[in-house]
């Protein structure tokens, strides 16, 4: 388990984790949700004792990082794929880290086995694809066979293949009964990943939920509807109350009344012998609801790019 209490990290002016509080539970994947610069890696960081909390307090199964008797054993992280020794061979970086944290050396050829990589275990690390860097990075977190897992952007810049692979992974690692944290600034890949949510933006906490809720909480719920009364149709709606926007996106005119259902606008419809030629529920893109949620706290704006695009013009 891992309980977050009051965690905050400033640099200089910058305040990158503000009072966070939330816990993470074993037997499930916890998704870390949050834009670029919300705070996530940071968080990660002060939970594995590499920067020193501002105020307030991490602790991994009851205890902060540094106390902890034998850390690779009871936590493992991937931070960033890419620090192993480009000469040394897969199992070989593997068995130094072993060695130097007093693990069995038997260990290696197991998580080698684990993660897939037992066929090239003898070649350079430093020619591995991405998504072999990404295995060999996992295998390092699972030397100590540790009950605690955290993982900062897994799937960045891996093809969709490399993607499902870990994704599965890390369920699981979850199933096998393990705490697993794992952070994206994607919903849409959060939401086949995790079970729960914690969502920052600018370092504060958005939510912590479970990923249905989030999703139906946060998602607009609209009806699609169109008729060849259209007029008709409007002022029906209008006058039994309902907010009702013009919808012309895939060329055919249609209305999107906000917060009804098909049932009512159905109703609405026949109670006026109004013809329909389409009455659809849909939800707003999961992307869409959380650009929604975290509008604020999105650190770098749509308007910032444009800045940098005058600059370059
Ligand atoms: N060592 C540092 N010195 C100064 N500012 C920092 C440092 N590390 C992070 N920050 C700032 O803290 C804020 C949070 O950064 P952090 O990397 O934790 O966010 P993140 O959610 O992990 O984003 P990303 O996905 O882009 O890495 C940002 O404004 C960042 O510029």
């Amino acid at each position: 388990m891992i309980e977050v209490r009051g965690l905050t990290k400033t640099f200089g002016a910058t305040k990158a984790v503000d009072n966070l509080t939330f816990t993470v539970q074993p037997g499930m994947v916890t998704g870390f949700l949050g834009p670029n610069g919300a705070g996530k890696s940071t968080t990660m960081r002060m939970i594995l004792g590499l920067d020193r909390p501002t105020a307030g307090t991490a602790l991994i199964d009851g205890k902060p990082y540094r106390e902890l008797v034998q850390p690779l054993r009871t936590v493992g992280a991937l931070l960033d794929a890419k620090w192993v020794h480009p000469n040394r061979s897969a199992r070989a970086h593997l068995q130094w880290m072993a060695a130097s944290n007093s693990l069995p050396k038997s260990r290696v050829d197991e998580v080698l086995h684990l993660v897939g990589l037992t066929e090239v275990a003898g070649k350079k690390a430093g020619g591995f694809s991405l998504g072999m860097s990404q295995r060999l990075g996992l295998a390092a977190t699972l030397l100590g066979d540790p009950k605690v897992l955290l993982f900062d952007e897994p799937v960045n810049g891996l093809d969709p293949e490399g993607i499902v692979w870990i994704r599965k992974f890390m369920q699981r690692l979850a199933a096998e009964g393990r705490t697993v944290l794992v952070s994206s600034h994607l919903l849409s890949e959060m939401a086949l990943t995790a079970e729960h949510l914690v969502v920052i933006g600018r370092g504060r906490l958005i939510a912590d939920t479970t990923v249905s809720e989030f999703v139906s909480k946060s998602s607009e719920s609209t009806v699609r509807v169109r008729s060849p009364q259209l007029d008709a149709l409007r002022s029906a709606l209008t006058s039994n109350g309902l907010t009702v926007r013009e919808d012309g996106s895939d060329g055919q005119q249609a209305l999107v009344v906000v917060d009804s259902s098909t049932d009512v606008i159905g109703a609405i419809a026949g109670s006026q012998g109004i013809t329909l030629h389409e009455l659809a529920s849909q939800r707003g893109s999961l992307e869409d609801a959380f650009m929604k949620l975290t509008g604020d706290d999105v650190q770098y704006h749509a308007e910032s790019v444009d800045d940098v695009m005058k600059g370059a013009l």
